[in-house]
Order: structure tokens, then C-alpha cells, then sequence
């Protein structure tokens, strides 16, 4: 089944039950604040794994102690429901980092 991109509403009705993200032109975005960098460079690391997993990958930037991200889908140049599948893992791990 071809992955195909999200509607306005769908995107909607699933941000809703993603606190913290928000839809940035083509893409879901996510800001994280950390205890440390080291907090913040940890929960990169775990990040990857998570990516690498499901073979889908953010655009994610480390700062002094604050993690951000946005992701969509490559192939399909929109948000899909891949995109949501890694939100909802990063949102899993993050509380056992810090990270709110
Ligand atoms: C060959 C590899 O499976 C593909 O390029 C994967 C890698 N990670 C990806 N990540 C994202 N965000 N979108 C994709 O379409 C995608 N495709």
C-alpha cells in the first residue's frame, strides 16, 4: 500500500495527542529542553537508534542543553504516518532522558 501524505485534519487530530509538536510547513517539529548537554547528547544517541530502527530519520539539532527535530517523509515530500510512528517513540523516551 503506497504511504500516502496526511490531510490537514488528520495531521491536526494527531498533534493533538503529541503535546510539544507542531506542524512547521511540510514537516512535524519538536523542541526538547535537557538537564545537561550531556542529557541532551545521551537522548541524541538514543534518538539514532530509534531512527535506524524504523529506517526514518529526523533533521535534529543539538544544542548547549535543548534537542530539536523536524521530520516528514522523503519519498512522499509531506507528513506521514511514518513520521507520526517516530514522534510517538521519541516521546516514549523522552521523559526517562529529562527532557521536557
Ligand atoms: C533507503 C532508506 O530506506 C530510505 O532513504 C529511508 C531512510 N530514512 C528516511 N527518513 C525519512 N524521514 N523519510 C524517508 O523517506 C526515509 N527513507
Amino acid at each position: 500500500m503506497p504511504l500516502e501524505p496526511l490531510s490537514q485534519k488528520e495531521i491536526e487530530d494527531r498533534l493533538a495527542e503529541l503535546p510539544g509538536w507542531s506542524l512547521q510547513g511540510d514537516r512535524i517539529a519538536r523542541s526538547y529542553r535537557l538537564p545537561s548537554h550531556f542529557a541532551a547528547t545521551a537522548m541524541v544517541v538514543h534518538i539514532a537508534q530509534v531512527q535506524e530502527e524504523l529506517d526514518h530519520h529526523s533533521d535534529l539539532t543539538l544544542g548547549y542543553n535543548t534537542v530539536s527535530l523536524t521530520v516528514n517523509t522523503h519519498t512522499v515530500g509531506a507528513v506521514t504516518k511514518r513520521d507520526f510512528a517516530l514522534a510517538r517513540r521519541i516521546e516514549d523516551l523522552a521523559p526517562g532522558h529529562g527532557a521536557q
